[in-house]
This record gives C-alpha cells, sequence and structure tokens, in this order.
C-alpha cells in the first residue's frame, strides 16, 4: 500500500526523506486520483495518516492527551487491567518494557501511566511516523508530559533489529510485549474502519513467531503476548501460564519471576 507526504513545505520534506516515503503535491488533494493510495498530512492540530474515506473511515491520529488514551488513563483499572497483570506490575512493581509492536502506542501508553519504561518498536514507517508526532506533541502537553517521558520510540522491524535496540538501550528490557495483528475473521464489514486502514498498512503479522523468538532472546525475565480470546498461542514454545480477559488473553513466557 503506498503512502505518500503531502506537501506543505519543509517539516514535510524532511518527513518524506526520513521515512523514504514519496511526496504527493497538495493539489492533486491527497492520492484522490488512485483510491487506493493513504497520505501523512501535516495539518496544525499534528501529524494525520488517511485515505479514500469510504474505505479506511476518518483520518488517525496519536493523541494521548485527549479521546480514548484519556479515558484509559482516567478509568481504565490501573494495575488491575489485564495488561498491567499479564506484564506482573504487581505490588509496585514497575518493569521495564520493550513494546516491540507499538502501533499507536496505546498499550505502551498505559504501562508507562502505571510508571513503566517503555521503549516502543514499530515497523510501518506511516505508524511510527503517527506515533512519534504524538509522543511529540504528549511531551509538551501539561497533562501528560510526565507519561510521555517515560516513552521512547525506534522504527524498526523487531525480528531483525530488537538485539540492536537493547544494545542501543545500554540495558536489557526485563518484559517485552507483543500484540501482533491477528487475521480477522469473515465478518470483514464489520471490522471497524481504522482497523481496516491498520491492517491495509501492516498486514496480518504472520510472521508472530519469529517475532516471539526474538523477544525472548532479549527479555530478561518474560515475555508477554496478546491475542484475541480463543485464539491459538503463537506457533513456538508453549506459554509458562495465561491472564484471560472478557475478548482478549495474554499468553506468558516465564524465564524468571520478576522481584
Ligand atoms: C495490533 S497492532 C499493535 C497495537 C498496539 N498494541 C497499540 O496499543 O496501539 C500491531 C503493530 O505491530 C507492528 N509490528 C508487527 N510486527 C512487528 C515487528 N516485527 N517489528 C515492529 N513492529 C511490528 C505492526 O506494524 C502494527 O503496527
Amino acid at each position: 500500500m503506498t503512502v505518500a507526504v503531502v506537501d506543505r513545505g519543509p517539516g514535510s520534506r524532511a518527513l518524506s526523506q526520513h521515512y523514504r516515503l514519496p511526496m504527493v503535491d497538495q493539489l492533486k488533494e491527497k492520492g484522490a486520483a488512485d483510491s487506493a493510495a493513504l497520505w501523512l498530512d501535516m495539518l496544525p492540530e499534528g501529524l494525520v495518516l488517511g485515505g479514500d474515506a469510504a474505505r479506511f473511515g476518518h483520518p488517525l491520529r496519536v493523541d494521548f492527551a485527549e479521546g480514548k488514551n484519556a479515558h484509559r488513563r482516567r478509568f481504565g483499572g490501573g494495575r488491575g487491567q489485564l495488561i498491567a497483570r499479564a506484564c506482573g506490575l504487581k505490588q509496585g512493581r514497575t518493569p521495564s518494557i520493550i513494546d516491540a509492536t507499538a502501533g499507536l502506542g496505546r498499550d505502551a501508553f498505559v504501562l508507562a501511566s502505571l510508571g513503566c519504561t517503555v521503549l516502543m518498536v514499530e515497523r510501518v514507517a506511516a505508524i511510527a511516523a503517527v506515533l512519534d508526532d504524538g509522543l511529540q506533541r504528549a511531551r509538551a502537553h501539561p497533562e501528560v508530559a510526565e507519561i510521555a517521558s517515560r516513552l521512547s520510540l525506534r522504527w524498526a522491524d523487531s525480528i531483525s533489529a530488537l538485539g540492536q535496540v537493547v544494545d542501543e538501550a545500554g540495558v536489557p528490557p526485563q518484559v517485552v510485549h507483543l500484540d501482533p495483528m491477528f487475521p480477522h475473521r469473515e465478518k470483514s464489514a464489520l471490522v471497524k474502519k481504522d482497523m481496516r486502514l491498520f491492517q491495509a498498512l501492516a498486514g496480518a503479522d504472520e510472521d508472530a513467531s519469529q517475532l516471539l523468538r526474538a523477544a525472548l532472546e532479549v527479555a530478561t525475565h518474560r515475555v508477554v503476548v496478546k491475542r484475541p480470546r480463543k485464539a491459538p498461542s503463537i506457533e513456538g514454545p508453549a506459554p509458562s501460564h495465561q491472564v484471560i480477559g472478557k475478548t482478549s488473553r495474554y499468553d506468558i513466557y516465564v524465564h524468571q519471576s520478576l522481584s
């Protein structure tokens, strides 16, 4: 799927060079000539990722201070929620975490809001670009700046680069969090439009078993993998145990317990 950067001057050109994405002339209006194309546009409210509205719905933007992220921060259930239990945040523990499938950073933001330092890794350029933009704005936002100071981002493929990312960070993570895409079942008309955009860009992450292997090599304590509740585990070693919620579950692969 092609993603082009809308030409709005030097900032957008730098973005296109950094992520090696083509530019599109503003006058051609964001890929209107090609309904399969997606675009990144630097607007006053932040970097937005969009495409043909009938196919993909509203453009996406990462905003850690508003919307779903803000709601989950206020009412999400703190350390009682599934992700916190899976990552071992019991009794005040705040492990260091790599989120090796960062996406829009929602899970990483939850973990950072509970006190963890989280290094996010995302391999799709356009997703990494909107996530980085959201992170920069969060660092300047009084309500979430403190949380955002615990988040960092690398644009890389975790399968090939996790070892190098860890070397650069200087300390191996205690926990690696994985939430690969899961192939969707029949009811594609019911798949939310922003998910369709995401699926068009990220695909079905069919190399998840290689990702699990790479994660197991770098995590000192555990790897946690989010799955739909009834989905099979990722091909590879059997999980040590599971934490099961209403719609999703975590498979947990333990090297040693978190103290
Ligand atoms: C389901 S989404 C993750 C959503 C994320 N947990 C959140 O809260 O926003 C999966 C993401 O993982 C990314 N991904 C999958 N395999 C990856 C890999 N090997 N390296 C880096 N990113 C990967 C995909 O590009 C996609 O953006």
